[in-house]
């Protein structure tokens, strides 16, 4: 196993809170172990163009709150190419990086696993996605920041809702994962949640929503891979009853910004910590994750994409959501 001396970092696909608090976690770790520290700005955008900064954690310590990420993300056509790869190889050689940390989604780490055919370094993943759509992790970052943020403005709506009696839908992020609209929706008392996973009966809730009591709000949180969707929902009730008084909300990039939480933030520490260690002791192509409150290591071609909507939050569906 060759030394490791230097480090690459970068952050990639949707930003998310705790992206930085996850940088100051590599990087002071890093220079606990006298390492050097490249940050590619722009995701695999930056590995290709050889746009990188040294990063030291004086920096990154006073952005241990903030949302985004200071090394900037991209979502990177040419890393899908094998000449944007071999490109981003030749970058890691002359600039004799040992080893590379990946902060990303899924997607990202389909990146990895394309990369590592082509090129032998040890690489680490950090789970950074509002998503919450991987394996091998019980939380990514980013994702108890974008519920709170869902719930504070799910909570503002409904106070309208209520003063109006009026059916609201609200569309909330989570690509063709549920997770958020299941915690922003039972946070906040929803009448129901739609969620890609659940293989619902629409007709049951459409009628329900059609000929709800004039006298109070109706309120449905819709995850935007939903199968039916808002505005085809929306249509549906108008067909039930072209009486009732209907809006749509789509929360939108809103859930992807701000401050991240304090869950956010202690995770991007554990995990920007536990990514520089598990390098340092020679393991590679795993991502770091918190499992059952452990720190835990899995291989990238087991974490990519599996759903976490398990049947304990299927239950809660049943019995909150529908
Ligand atoms: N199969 C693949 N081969 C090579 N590179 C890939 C592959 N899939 C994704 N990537 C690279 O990873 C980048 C990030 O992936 P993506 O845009 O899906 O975001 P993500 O990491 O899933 O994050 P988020 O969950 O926030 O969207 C892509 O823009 C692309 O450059
Ligand atoms: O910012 P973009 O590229 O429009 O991506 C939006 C997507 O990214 C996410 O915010 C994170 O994967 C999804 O919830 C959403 O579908």
């Amino acid at each position: 196993m060759k030394t490791i001396k230097h480090i690459g970092v970068f952050t990639s696909g949707g930003d998310s809170p705790g992206m930085n608090a996850a940088l100051h976690g590599v990087a002071k770790t890093a220079e606990m172990n006298n390492l050097r520290l490249s940050g590619f700005k722009k995701g695999y955008e930056g590995l290709i163009d050889g746009d990188l900064v040294q990063l030291d954690s004086s920096q990154l310590k006073k952005n241990v709150h903030r949302g985004g990420t200071l090394l900037k993300t991209a979502r990177s056509k040419r890393f899908l190419t094998l000449e944007g790869r071999q490109r981003a190889m030749q970058i890691l050689e002359t600039n004799k990086v040992d080893a590379l940390i990946a902060i990303g989604g899924d997607g990202t780490f389909k990146g990895l696993l394309a990369f590592s055919e082509i090129c032998d370094l040890p690489f680490l993943g950090i789970p950074g996605t509002i998503d919450n759509d991987l394996a091998g992790t019980d939380f990514t970052l980013g994702f108890d920041s974008a519920v709170n943020t869902a719930i504070e403005n799910i909570d503002k709506i409904r106070d309208t809702a209520e003063s109006h009696n009026r059916i609201f839908l609200i569309e909330v992020m989570g690509r063709d994962c549920g997770y958020i609209a299941i915690h922003s929706g039972l946070g906040t008392g929803a009448d129901a949640i739609l969620i890609p996973e659940s293989g619902h009966d629409f007709t049951q809730l459409l009628e329900k929503a059609g000929s709800y009591d004039r006298e109070e709000a109706f309120v449905v949180i819709v995850s935007e891979g939903d199968e039916l969707g808002v505005e085809p929902a929306a249509k549906k009730i108008k067909e039930i009853n072209p009486e009732v008084d209907l809006r749509i909300a789509k929360l939108g990039h809103v859930q992807r910004g701000g401050n991240a939480s304090a869950f956010d933030r202690m995770l991007g520490i554990r995990l920007g910590t536990a990514a520089v260690e598990a390098l340092l002791h020679g393991r590679k192509n795993v991502m770091a994750g918190i499992l059952n409150n452990q720190l835990s290591l899995t291989p990238f071609d087991q974490v990519v994409k599996e759903h976490q909507v398990n049947d304990e939050l299927r239950s809660l569906l049943k019995i909150f959501g529908s």
